[in-house]
């Protein structure tokens, strides 16, 4: 099946009070992962691409490895621009066939926001293709910016209303307490689910997004820090709240950092136990089978999107 926009799998998935997941991918072995978990468990998928993979693996192996992937299926899959900072690299993947671009001004004052969101839906909807913007600033490490707990902002939920009529833009990001990377609470998790209600009773049958929401799964941080890691105090958004947010409007969850370590830990543990194998082979699959395995756990058992293609 050739790649999809997310316009249909987002209305089904907010009648079905459930979330499509958006994985990162980087290379080979995590996109084979994703998309093997995927297809057993009969899910659409978004696969994300940022700025940094594209600078990792270069623009044209991520679309070729994607491509190769959807050839042998008829999953409804979504190749999306993940926070894409200007109109440039915006309309690049779109000529690129993209089929979904975010546009993340979410720094910039809320006019020029509007602004910069405006021109790329307008760019892009002339070509067939949908785009997320964000609204609100999330904590922690996205490419190179590094958004302190102090310059986070919670969004406006009045605000999201102006914004998404005034720009036509497709879905939103919001920031209801979530962020990048593997250190999101200092003390007890917790999301703004008062605000992320009234986002929702406002913006009635509009699909939200939900970045910074992986869980950091504790078996993948004590892996890690078994086999020669140190990432102690790691902490995520736990999975029974990322269920609750899929209840109200959030139909895309985004997630990176639970790829990252469930790859590092197999990895590791690969070749601590076997300290005599030098094939890359036998390393990085066992990091392709833990993202599956890890995957095909989120679609069931989190996202709740198994069996709805
Ligand atoms: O939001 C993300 C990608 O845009 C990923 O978030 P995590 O760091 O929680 O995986
Ligand atoms: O939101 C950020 C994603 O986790 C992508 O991270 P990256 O920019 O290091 O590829
Ligand atoms: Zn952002
Ligand atoms: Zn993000």
């Amino acid at each position: 099946m050739p790649l999809v926009t997310s316009k249909e799998i987002f209305n089904k998935a907010y009648d079905g009070k459930y979330a499509i997941g958006a994985f990162n991918v980087n290379n080979m072995e995590i996109i084979q992962g994703i998309v093997d978990a995927a297809k057993e468990e009969k899910s659409p998928l978004i696969l994300q691409v940022s700025a940094g993979a594209r600078k990792y693996a270069k623009p044209a192996y991520l679309k070729k490895l994607v491509e190769a992937a959807i050839m042998d299926t008829d999953l409804p899959i979504v190749l999306h621009l993940d926070h894409g900072e200007d109109f440039e690299i915006c309309k690049q993947c779109i000529d690129d066939g993209f089929t979904s671009v975010m546009i993340d001004a979410s720094h910039h004052p809320f006019e020029e926001n509007i602004e910069i969101t405006k021109r790329v839906v307008e760019y892009a909807h002339a070509r067939g293709v949908v785009v997320e913007a964000e609204l609100g600033r999330l904590a922690g490490i996205e490419d190179a910016v590094n958004v302190s707990e102090k310059d986070a902002t919670f969004t406006d939920p009045n605000q999201a209303v102006e914004f998404v009529k005034r720009t036509g833009v497709d879905s939103l990001a919001i920031a209801i307490g979530t962020s990048h990377g593997a250190y999101k609470f200092k003390g007890e998790p917790n999301l703004d689910y008062e605000r992320l209600e009234k986002i929702t009773q406002l913006l009635d049958g509009f699909p939200l997004v939900l970045h910074g929401a992986s869980t950091v799964l504790p078996e993948f941080v004590e892996l890690c820090n078994t086999y020669g890691g140190n990432i102690p105090g790691a902490k995520g958004v736990p999975e029974e709240m990322l269920r609750r947010a899929a209840s109200f409007g959030v139909c895309k969850i985004n997630i990176d950092t639970d790829l990252r370590l469930a790859m590092t830990a197999a990895i590791r543990k690969s070749l601590t136990e076997d300290p005599k194998n030098f094939d890359p082979r036998k390393y990085l699959g066992a990091g392709r089978e833990a993202i599956k395995s890890m995957v095909r756990h989120k679609i069931a058992n989190v996202l709740g999107s198994s069996n709805t293609i």
